[in-house]
């Protein structure tokens, strides 16, 4: 394997494109990542993350397009590149009826890899599975499972992790864990790019990219993320029945592109900050409401961006895009 600590980047790529019969899925897609960073990859459903991490590992060709994958070159290595990253899969399977350790020394064996029971043995304990090694797969709770899969895509020690929304469906503290595993691998000098719909795991990835119908909209960490937006924000507080009216009268006034209700409050925001203040001012004026200024989070940002994209290339939305 390339020494990945001379690599500036362990994923270097750009202007990655791919159709899908006259489905544009993946456009002009540019990206670097650094040994050691956990990239965060959001986007609503259908807008190209698999897509894209299936063509960083080189098991799908870009229509163009060009860069390197650990150093490998996407387009002439990928069978390099297949053998040095693990690639968890949105589908990871695993036979219910084996144990922890059975199940991981059967990933093994598909790889061939030598010494199975000491890389077993390692994965086991570099994840913390030991004392459940010998427990059924098929009585283990969902985040014990997505532990066993990511033990399983660790076996061969590879420098740089692609996980597909890893954490679907697992409770919150059986995610915090998962994430804390993240940080100390990370920690170790292995890269992650790890696609989330979670808005709390966002905010854990020191880097973050956008994508919406296969274009990346943003990229940075949180803060350029959200200094990129441009967004104003404003709090109204009063009577609930009143806020969800107010919402109503508000969209499509001047200056407002986003109503959200956060708590007790909603929030509102806008790209133009004197417009929006304008139109916030009038319509509170003399009114039993609170108008206070609030913070542009990474929140406001994402349903900013995927405003009407619920669903990305789905038949009637991606029309005519
Ligand atoms: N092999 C394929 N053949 C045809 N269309 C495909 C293929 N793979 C993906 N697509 C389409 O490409 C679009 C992007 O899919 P992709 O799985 O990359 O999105 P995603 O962002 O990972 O979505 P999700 O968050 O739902 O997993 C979707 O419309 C999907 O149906």
């Amino acid at each position: 394997m390339k020494d990945s600590a001379n690599l500036s980047y362990m994923i270097d790529v750009r202007g990655l494109n791919k159709r899908f019969g006259d489905k544009h899925v993946v456009r002009d897609l540019s990206l670097q990542v650094q040994r050691g960073e956990i990239l965060g990859f959001l986007g609503p459903n259908g807008s190209g993350k698999t897509t894209s991490i299936r063509m960083l590992c080189g098991l799908l060709t870009p229509d163009s397009g060009s860069g390197s994958c650990l150093g490998y070159d996407i387009l002439k290595q990928s069978d390099q590149i297949k053998r040095n990253v693990g690639y968890m899969t949105q589908k990871f399977s695993y036979w219910d009826d084996l144990t922890i350790r059975e199940n991981l020394d059967f990933v093994a064996r598909l790889y061939e890899m030598p010494d199975r029971k000491r890389a077993v043995d390692e994965a086991l304990e570099g994840l913390r599975l030991t004392s459940r090694a010998q427990q059924l797969t098929g009585t283990l709770s969902g985040g014990w499972k997505q532990r066993l899969a990511l033990a399983a895509c660790m076996l061969h020690k590879p420098r740089l992790l692609l996980l597909d929304e890893p954490t679907a469906g697992v409770d919150p503290a059986a995610r915090r864990d998962f994430w804390e595993e993240l940080h100390e691998l990370a920690a170790q000098g292995i890269t992650v790019l790890v696609s989330t719909h979670y808005m709390d795991e966002a905010e854990r990835c020191h880097k973050l990219a956008y994508i919406s119908y296969g274009a990346l909209l943003a990229q940075g960490t949180a803060a350029e993320v959200i200094e990129s937006q441009g967004l104003s924000t404003w709090a109204i507080h009063g009577d609930a029945d009143r806020l969800v009216e107010l919402s109503r009268q508000l969209r499509g006034q001047p200056g407002v592109d986003l109503t959200v209700a956060f708590g007790s409050a909603l929030h509102v925001s806008g790209r133009d900050g004197a417009a929006l203040e304008r139109t916030l001012r009038a319509v509170t004026q003399g009114q039993a409401l609170r108008l206070e200024a609030e913070r542009t989070g990474l929140e406001h940002v994402f349903i900013f961006l995927m405003r009407g994209s619920a669903d990305n290339f789905a038949d009637t939305l991606g029309a005519g895009r």
